[in-house]
């Protein structure tokens, strides 16, 4: 308001310094009683700090003239220059002293005149004989001066402490003079300086200062309020309809496409062919879109051999996998060209890639009973390989898959070199020179006690260690990339939860999906990889449940674990990083993550966790392991397998009945001799 009033008032000043202009030649009276800038600046700063006027050049203990009485103003001398615009020098003015003019305010304590803000009335004063006020302002004449009358204004004042200055509400002021009643379809509050027009649905008299709302308006107001009442209450019901009918079309098609892989099971010719052509497998095996020109049926399940025989209809190359292996030769060649220009075109090449010919076998699905077909045929059938080949490894796929195209994600492994981390400004060393790597189509552990550096190391292959400076070499596919340059294809799992509680399990994963997987990919894939990934990780009793948060209890701890896990997995990674993402789930849900883990391995994907306290079956399903000492040193790394042999050989034997990774960390920790 105090801000408006500053506005207006300033806008007033400049339309009399403008009209004064013209006028000076002429009266040159009313320029001369105009407060100068330096003055207005000490009415402003002195009385709205303490609210009255300190003593000044010509009102103060030895000088007082008439003008520095309420509603008075005086002139400068008719020889004394005056500059308006002078910020810094008050001028003498005590010459002529008259009462204020309309439209202008003069001060007590001040001898010259300050326009009215615009909005205000500012008459001259009338004597009230019963008060012996100056109406409608409140002071009084001054004792002792025979020839004072009541002046102008003295003052301005904000509408709440002082409305009687503003033009009264019913009448606008286009100027600090003038007052015009409110005209007819118009109203005019308190300190208007024109009309507003009323709205339709309203009348508004003579004098009006508000709206008054017609009866139809007022109905129409009831009856849209209503209507948005009723919107409000129906959409969760409509949700909730929209939700069963979606379970439903599911829950059908998930059986049409069982008993279409049951019919084809009974057929023992079916099972043959599948056997004759397991070369094909690794082609089938990819869970990423296919290129291929038609939409699979669910009738196609399990039969491999005639997809793999039919490359226009099977199964197909993966589309990722094709984006990979160009990735791959685009890395032999790299020598070829410049780092800079060869890791432009990998990325140019890569999104241009993924952004036009990504699976167009989605893209015929437009109903969700068609969808869900589709997604459930291929899940069903990349179940029945794996269930056909139990002991498949990534490596193992590879091998199968030479001479033919390799169709896996992405594929990034990562080396380290005497990668040390220190602390900015203390000498506190948070790795040393850790060196090795971890590689696609394994799940390395990182291990090691409380504070030995395992959520630093994770850090710092994700590019996320920050107030530390690192030496050594992260290498990327053998190239001194920096991680960020592949940040579309790592997941990183933090320690804490990133789920949205207020979201139910597959809302969350819808939302990461269409965040994260690309924009032009059809609806139908990434259903595909949500069912995927709540089927991984069984989350099917809870797809529909709210995660929950402090306030409303939803799914269980360990529900939420996955579901965080889940979020990531939803991106298709090919460098999935977890920091912890077993810790507090019993051993059967985390094998069951682990096994989600490993089919993600099994495409390729390279995993590194951090793991405490893993159960014995649990600790066999890790490939590598990377085991940490307090203060960041490397006490292990290397295969599972291998590890006990390893500490055997330094004579740490494990005794019976105790877990090798338990005794292990004891023995590095000194709670158990070595
Ligand atoms: N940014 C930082 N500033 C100061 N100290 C840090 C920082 N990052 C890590 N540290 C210290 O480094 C050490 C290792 O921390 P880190 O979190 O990596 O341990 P951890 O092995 O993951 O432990 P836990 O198993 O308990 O989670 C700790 O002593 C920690 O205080």
């Amino acid at each position: 308001m105090g801000h408006l009033i500053l506005r207006r008032i300033w806008i007033s000043y400049l339309l009399v310094l403008r009209e004064q202009k013209m006028t000076i030649g002429s009266t040159g009276d009313i320029a001369l009683r105009l407060c100068t800038a330096a003055e207005i600046k000490f009415y402003f700063s002195r009385f709205v700090a303490t609210s009255y006027l300190s003593p000044n050049k010509n009102c103060n203990m030895t000088t007082w003239n008439p003008g520095c009485e309420p509603g008075w103003a005086c002139r400068v001398g008719l020889d004394d220059p005056i500059d308006l615009r002078n910020s810094k020098d008050m001028p003498t003015r005590t010459s002529s002293c008259h009462s204020c003019c309309a439209g202008f305010f003069c001060p007590h304590g001040l001898t010259c005149m300050i326009p009215c803000p615009l909005g205000s009335y500012c008459p001259l004063a009338e004597l009230n004989k019963a008060t012996s006020m100056c109406d409608p302002y409140r002071y009084h004449l001054p004792p002792g001066y025979g020839n004072h009358t009541c002046g102008g204004a003295d003052s301005w004042a904000d509408i709440r402490s002082s409305w009687e200055v503003f033009c009264p509400a019913g009448s606008y002021c286009p100027s600090t003079t003038k007052k015009i009643p409110c005209s007819d379809g118009h109203y005019c509050r308190t300190g208007s300086i024109s009309e507003k027009k009323c709205f339709k649905l309203t009348s508004c008299d003579l004098n009006t200062a508000t709206q008054n709302l017609h009866l139809h308006g007022g109905f129409l107001i009831a009856a849209l309020t209503t209507l948005l009442i009723i919107i409000y209450n129906c959409s969760g019901h409509v949700l909730v309809i929209r939700e069963r009918r979606n379970a439903k079309s599911r829950e059908a098609a998930a059986r049409s496409v069982r008993r279409t892989a049951q019919a084809h099971e009974r057929g023992k010719a079916t099972g043959d062919v599948v056997k004759k052509h397991a070369p094909g497998l690794q082609k089938s095996l990819s869970r990423t879109f296919s290129c291929q020109k038609a939409a699979i049926q669910p009738e196609e399940i399990i039969v491999l051999g005639q997809t793999r025989s039919e490359p226009d209809k099977g199964i197909g190359f993966s589309h990722v996998s094709q984006q990979k292996s160009y990735i791959a030769d685009k890395t032999k060649k790299k020598g070829s060209g410049s780092p800079t220009q060869n890791k432009q075109e990998l990325g140019d090449d890569f999104s241009l890639e993924s952004g036009k010919n990504h699976a167009p076998e989605g893209r015929h699905m437009h109903t969700n009973s068609q969808i869900f077909k589709y997604v459930y045929g291929k899940i069903e059938r990349e179940k029945a390989l794996q269930l056909e080949n139990k002991n498949l490894t990534f490596s193992g796929i590879i091998k199968m898959a030479t001479g033919i195209e390799i169709a896996t994600r992405p594929m990034i492994e990562v080396s380290f070199e005497d990668l040390t981390l220190t602390l900015k400004g203390k000498n506190k060393h948070l790795l040393r020179s850790v060196t090795g790597k971890i590689m696609p189509g394994r799940i390395s552990a990182v291990m090691g006690p409380s504070g030995a550096g395992k959520t630093t190391f994770l850090n710092a292959l994700a590019g996320k260690a920050t107030g530390c400076k690192r030496t050594g070499i992260i290498l990327i596919n053998g190239m001194n990339d920096s991680i960020h340059s592949y940040k579309k294809l790592v997941g990183f799992v933090p320690q804490d939860d990133i789920v949205h509680g207020n979201l139910t399990v597959e809302e969350n994963f819808l939302f990461s999906a269409k965040c994260r997987l690309l924009s032009g990919m059809p609806k139908a894939d990434k259903v595909l990889i949500i069912e995927r990934v709540i089927d991984s990780l069984g989350l099917h009793y809870v797809r529909d449940s709210l995660v929950g948060t402090v306030e409303n209890r939803g799914i269980s701890g360990g529900q939420r674990k996955r579901v965080n896990v889940g979020l990531e997995m939803v991106m298709e990674p090919s460098l999935l990083i977890l920091d912890e993402p077993t810790s507090g789930l019993d051993s059967s849900s985390s094998q069951l993550l682990l096994r989600a883990l490993r089919r993600e391995a099994l495409e390729g994907v390279n995993i590194c966790t951090v793991v405490h306290q893993p159960s014995y079956s649990l600790f066999k399903m890790f490939d590598d392991l990377i085991l940490l000492a307090r203060g960041g040193l490397t006490v292990y790394h290397g295969p599972v397998k291998e590890v006990e042999d390893y500490f055997a050989g330094l004579g740490v034997i494990v005794p019976d009945r105790v877990n090798p990774p338990d005794h292990f960390i004891d023995v590095m920790e000194g709670t158990v001799p070595s």
